[in-house]
């Protein structure tokens, strides 16, 4: 029995977007889904039991960070991540490969695997397809993320097309060392950057090979929407209809609706948790950023359409104060109404593929909230 397994409930018959669960060894996720980042074992302020109040089915860990502070070892003789951080939901870790990328400079890129320093404390370490599949066993997260290479954004052709192919010999390793071969929860990346042909070619050599789920890598590094929107238009369809797909990096609240629309079944994204510690939030009618001055006198809720805890108790006179006092109380509060507003979106969103109206639905709220501005 597979360890994750992809459950389709319908179609939108307005916008092709799926309505489905994925069933893991914690229990059970609806699609489309909005996963919160916990990247150091734990979602930045906020405690499992404020992420269960709204509902989030499952959160977000880093091999990469985890790897390094306080090793896996630590984890693993906790008893796992799950019991680690107190969390008996789903946990999805990602693999530590965009991490290495973006995080640590003086790094070597071999076909073995990736040799650089420590971001936190330069000391040398060397990551690849078998080491990040030790860690994310010793984890124990229900999904691991195989080990890739995000290309830079832009890249050369070549360079993609090189890179790509490794990331699929690397994909093929982490298979080859998943401790749990037949009942694994491996989902592999596409990756291809902005080239048609070679996301054609990394999603016909990944899904060949067939992994229980399918994530999209290398997107929302820095191209515009529209061009993200574009490679969705033709990546997406290559992915099996019977497994779950995954957008990497992706939460904006425009992005959310365009994935789903485009057959997106789950995405993660910092931006929420990490937007709310400068104090700005995501409201109905758009982007707030309460700690602006205009606010100063303004004793109405956040959002007057929230009943998250924070809209239900507290003014944005008071949010403001918290957050220009530098309280850590005011982080929590913008951070619990981000997170609140994104996992609600995605609840609005399966209810109108249940009622087949998703582009009306994305045209409504548009309208409200204004494009995105990042
Ligand atoms: C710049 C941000 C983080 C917004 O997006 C991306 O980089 N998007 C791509 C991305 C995010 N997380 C990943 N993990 C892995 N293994 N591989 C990836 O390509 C990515």
């Amino acid at each position: 029995m597979a360890a994750i397994t992809y459950e389709h409930i319908k179609t939108c018959k307005q916008s092709g977007a799926r309505l489905g669960r994925v069933h893991t060894p914690h229990g059970v996720i609806e699609t489309p889904a909005f996963m919160p980042v916990g990247t150091q074992a734990t979602v930045k302020t906020m405690s499992p039991e404020e992420l269960k109040e709204m509902d989030a089915h499952i959160i977000l860990s880093n091999t990469y960070h985890l790897f390094l502070r306080p090793g896996h070892d630590i984890v693993r003789e906790a008893g796992g991540l799950h019991k680690f951080m107190n969390w008996d939901r789903p946990i999805l870790t990602d693999s530590g490969g965009f991490q290495v990328f973006s995080l640590s400079d003086m790094r070597k890129i071999t076909e073995e695997g990736v040799h650089f320093r420590s971001h936190l404390n330069g000391d040398k370490k060397f990551l690849s397809p078998e080491v990040a599949m030790e860690v994310q066993n010793s984890l124990g997260s229900d999904i691991m993320m195989a080990f890739d290479e995000c290309p830079p954004f832009p890249a050369e052709y070549d360079y993609v097309k090189k890179s790509l192919e490794r990331t699929t010999r690397w994909a093929e390793r982490c298979l080859k060392s998943h401790a749990r071969p037949n009942d694994q929860g491996l989902f592999a990346i596409v990756q291809g950057g902005m080239y048609e042909d070679l996301r054609r070619q990394s999603a016909a050599d990944l899904t060949s090979m067939d992994f229980p789920g399918y994530a999209i890598g290398g997107l929302s590094v820095g191209e515009s929407k529209q061009l993200m929107y574009e490679v969705l238009d033709y990546t997406v369809p290559l992915l099996p209809q019977g497994k779950p797909r995954y957008l990497m990096g992706v939460g904006s609240p425009d992005a959310l609706l365009e994935g789903s629309i485009r057959g997106v079944d789950m995405f993660d994204c910092v931006l929420p948790t990490r937007i709310a510690r400068n104090g700005t939030t995501m409201t109905s009618q758009g982007r707030l950023v309460v700690r602006n001055a205009k606010y100063a006198r303004d004793f109405g809720p956040l959002d007057p359409e929230c009943n998250c805890y924070t809209c239900r108790n507290y003014s944005r006179a008071y949010l403001r104060h918290l957050i220009k006092a530098d309280e850590t109380f005011g982080l929590r509060l913008t951070t619990y109404h981000n997170l609140h507003f994104l996992l609600d979106l995605m609840r609005k969103v399966r209810e109108a593929i249940k009622e087949d109206r998703l582009l009306d639905f994305r045209d409504e709220f548009f309208a409200k909230y204004g494009l995105y501005d990042n």
